[in-house]
């Protein structure tokens, strides 16, 4: 059995620190970063408002990220492998790949791969708050929360909901624990014990 799990949702909202919990928990598990495909800073466009246009679609390298997700669904084994993954005799009929990042579900050839997408939230007070304490390998300029990204992530997810991309809402102000043990039952009750 092969499971695909989106860790999606908004910047902040507590994606990676999710993941690498259930990295840790799950049966040969790899994992997949959408932050490991921003394209280089000298092609981010410069919008009208000033500010580098990280967060839009354009601004990854979205056809390498699914030749990665291809590449495991054509040979999870050899993945793991690659990747450091080792695969458990006892579960090894079980392949789990993680996805985790901010745009996940808004590129099309993606999107019905899933067998669950997640999508954590927090309220936007505890977003800018978060985000403030963050060094990204590009440094946030004074006003792109409010002027870039907050914008951005509205208008993504405004697409997303239109287009009836089905997800299941994760409240991210929730502890990481508890966050944790929500997201490992519901992926147990769905699928690992079906098999
Ligand atoms: N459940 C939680 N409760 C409180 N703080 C949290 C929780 N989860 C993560 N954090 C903190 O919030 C910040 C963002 O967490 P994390 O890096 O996991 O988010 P992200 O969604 O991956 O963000 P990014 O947009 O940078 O990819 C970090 O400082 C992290 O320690
Ligand atoms: N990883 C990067 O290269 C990079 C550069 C500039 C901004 N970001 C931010 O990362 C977040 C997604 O995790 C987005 O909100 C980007 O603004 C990332
Ligand atoms: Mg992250």
């Amino acid at each position: 059995m092969k499971v695909i799990i989106g860790v999606g949702g908004m910047t902040n909202g507590g994606k990676t620190t999710l993941t690498n919990s259930l990295l840790k928990t799950l049966p040969n598990c790899c994992v997949i970063h959408q932050d490991d495909f921003f394209k280089p800073q000298d092609q981010i466009a410069v919008g009208e408002d000033g500010f580098k246009q990280w967060d839009v679609l354009e601004s990854l390298d979205m056809e390498a990220m699914l030749s990665t997700v291809q590449a495991w669904v054509r040979n999870p084994c050899k993945f793991a492998r690659a990747h450091g993954v080792p695969v458990q005799p006892a579960a090894s009929d079980t392949h789990v790949l993680l996805l985790e990042g901010f745009l996940l579900y808004s590129y099309r050839p993606l999107v019905d791969l899933y067998s669950r997408r997640y999508f954590l939230t927090v309220p936007y007070e505890e977003c800018k708050r978060r985000r403030s304490t963050r060094n990204y390998q590009v440094p946030d300029p004074p006003g792109l929360f409010d002027g870039h990204v907050w914008p951005m992530y509205q208008k993504y997810k405004g697409e997303m909901e239109a287009n009836g991309v089905e997800v299941v809402y994760l409240d991210g102000t929730k502890a990481r624990g508890e966050l944790f043990q929500q997201v490992l039952q519901d992926i147990q009750n769905s699928f690992l014990n079906h098999c």
